[in-house]
């Protein structure tokens, strides 16, 4: 093992389980995916400590998401700290290249051995601490990124698993496939699919109508063997709150209190249940 990967595997030693949240096509709600995934995991006991880790170097959204983009992370002795969503608790860590910006507009313009150097150091500097869960969100598609993480994660093999997000248009599950493919190609379980955008909440009554077809997700899993997590659909309650801007840390730490009155909540909340049975069984 080089001494990268062994300063990777002792940093994260003390996390319990790491999920990386993979789609094959962008846009397809990955980031929103991780935030509530980290959210529900965040409340699934009082004790529950969880990290989210945003390697999606050219389109960070986890700070906006979480209310925190205005926050910046700062280099301690011992690495980077992380920051808390949830302000003193400090049960629920964020760190994204977002904060490292000098502007929230500026764009990462890297080129693949600058965005590899990025992601080692995201895994070897971060100083998570004990962690029950880290949720990873993956750049979409299958790219240089991935295979990056993949080998830097080597020693903690063990402790990997995924979870594969897509939308129900055919042209989202093809690119789902490669996803999949790719899972196969690295040996890394997958904990199931989420089909995302399926179907439409509306905001007046509740009832939920098919805009695009639906079941393709399911179908997919079906066909390739694996676990089917559930269906979210588009929900502008859930937009409101993850692109409003900050909500609050702390004491004022509103996201969850917000994110539980949304009907996201309660179907993420078994999808929640189904990834934490699959990670019992890894
Ligand atoms: N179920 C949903 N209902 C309503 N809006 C959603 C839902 N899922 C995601 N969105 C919204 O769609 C937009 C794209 O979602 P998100 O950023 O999570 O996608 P992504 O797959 O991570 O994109 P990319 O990887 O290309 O950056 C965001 O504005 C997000 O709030
Ligand atoms: S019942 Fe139909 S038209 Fe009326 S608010 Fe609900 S979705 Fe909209």
């Amino acid at each position: 093992m080089s001494n990268q990967e062994s300063a990777v595997t002792r940093r994260l030693q003390s996390v319990k389980h790491i999920i990386l949240v993979l789609s094959g096509k962008g846009g397809v709600g990955k980031s929103s995916v991780s935030t509530q995934l980290a959210l529900n995991l965040y409340k699934s006991t009082p004790t529950a400590k969880v990290g989210i880790l945003d390697v999606d170097l050219t389109g960070p959204s986890i700070p906006r998401m979480f209310g925190v983009d205005d926050k910046g992370v700062h280099q301690s002795t011992n690495g980077w700290v992380p920051v808390y969503a949830d302000g003193p608790t400090a049960r629920l860590a964020c760190m994204s290249v977002g904060f490292l910006l000098k502007n929230k507009g500026d764009s990462v313009v890297w080129r693949g051995p600058k965005k590899n150097g990025m992601i080692r150091q995201f895994l070897s500097d971060v100083r998570w601490g004990e962690l029950d869960y880290l949720v990873i969100d993956t750049p979409p598609g299958t790219s240089d990124e991935h295979l990056s993480l993949m080998e830097h994660l080597t020693g903690v093999h063990s402790k990997l698993s995924a979870v594969i997000v897509t939308t129900p248009q055919a042209v989202a599950l093809m690119d789902a496939i490669k996803c999949v493919s790719f899972t196969r190609a690295v040996n890394l379980p997958v904990l199931g699919l989420i089909e995302n955008m399926s179907g439409y909440v509306c905001p007046c009554c509740g009832e939920i109508s098919n805009v695009f077809s639906t079941g393709g997700g399911s179908e997919l899993a079906r066909k390739e063997e694996l676990r089917f997590l559930g269906s979210l659909p588009v929900d502008t309650e859930l937009v409101s709150l993850l692109d409003g801007g900050p909500s609050g840390q702390g004491a004022d730490f509103t996201l969850l209190a917000r994110y539980e009155k949304t009907s996201s909540a309660t179907l993420f909340g078994e999808i929640t249940g189904g990834i934490m049975q699959g990670l019992d069984r890894t």
